[in-house]
């Protein structure tokens, strides 16, 4: 079990408006975390998922938060946009083992939950579950994530023309 202090950014379209909302406020009493940053969108706003997704995904590779929690209506747009910020590793999570290994297995920095997908429930448990897990660099998974971060400083300069 953890004993870090997390600065956490939490984003989402209009469509996972209202399960952002009560992320932002389970972590906002959770004694294990020390910052949260709500990066919107606010009531009633209609912003590209993708806006938001790529403002919090900045914020973790720039250092301003840890981690992140991401919702829109299914997690998938969210996760494919914060996954092109380089340094940036994020999934799409709906049950418990996926959000484990996530962290474990990956070294992901933001975890996407699916508004329209998954209960609000269910939602919460895993952002509360995901902040136990803390990523081993010394672990067997390290040298695999490794290959990942290795291909993004490969091309780092531009993307890589296929064909
Ligand atoms: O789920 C979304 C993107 O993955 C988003 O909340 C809705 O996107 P849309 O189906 O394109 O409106």
């Amino acid at each position: 079990m953890t004993t870090k202090r997390w600065r956490i950014a939490v984003g989402s379209d209009e469509a996972g408006y209202e399960y952002k909302n009560a992320i932002v406020r389970d972590l906002q009493q959770d004694p294990r975390v020390e910052v949260v940053e709500d990066f919107g969108v606010s009531n009633g706003e209609v912003t590209p998922y993708a806006e938001v997704g790529l403002a919090v995904a900045e914020a973790v590779a720039s250092d301003q938060v840890d981690r992140a929690v991401l919702v829109c209506g299914t997690g998938i747009g969210m996760a494919i946009s914060a996954n092109k910020v380089p340094g940036v590793r994020a999934t799409t999570v709906h049950d418990g083992y996926s959000c484990e290994r996530s962290v474990l297995s990956n070294n992901c920095q933001i975890i996407a939950l699916g508004q329209r997908v998954v209960g609000l429930e269910l939602a919460r448990r895993l952002v509360t579950e995901w902040l136990g897990y803390e990523f081993d660099p010394s672990s067997p998974s390290s040298s695999k994530v490794g290959v990942i971060t290795a291909y993004e400083q490969r091309n780092a300069t531009g993307p890589t023309v296929c064909g």
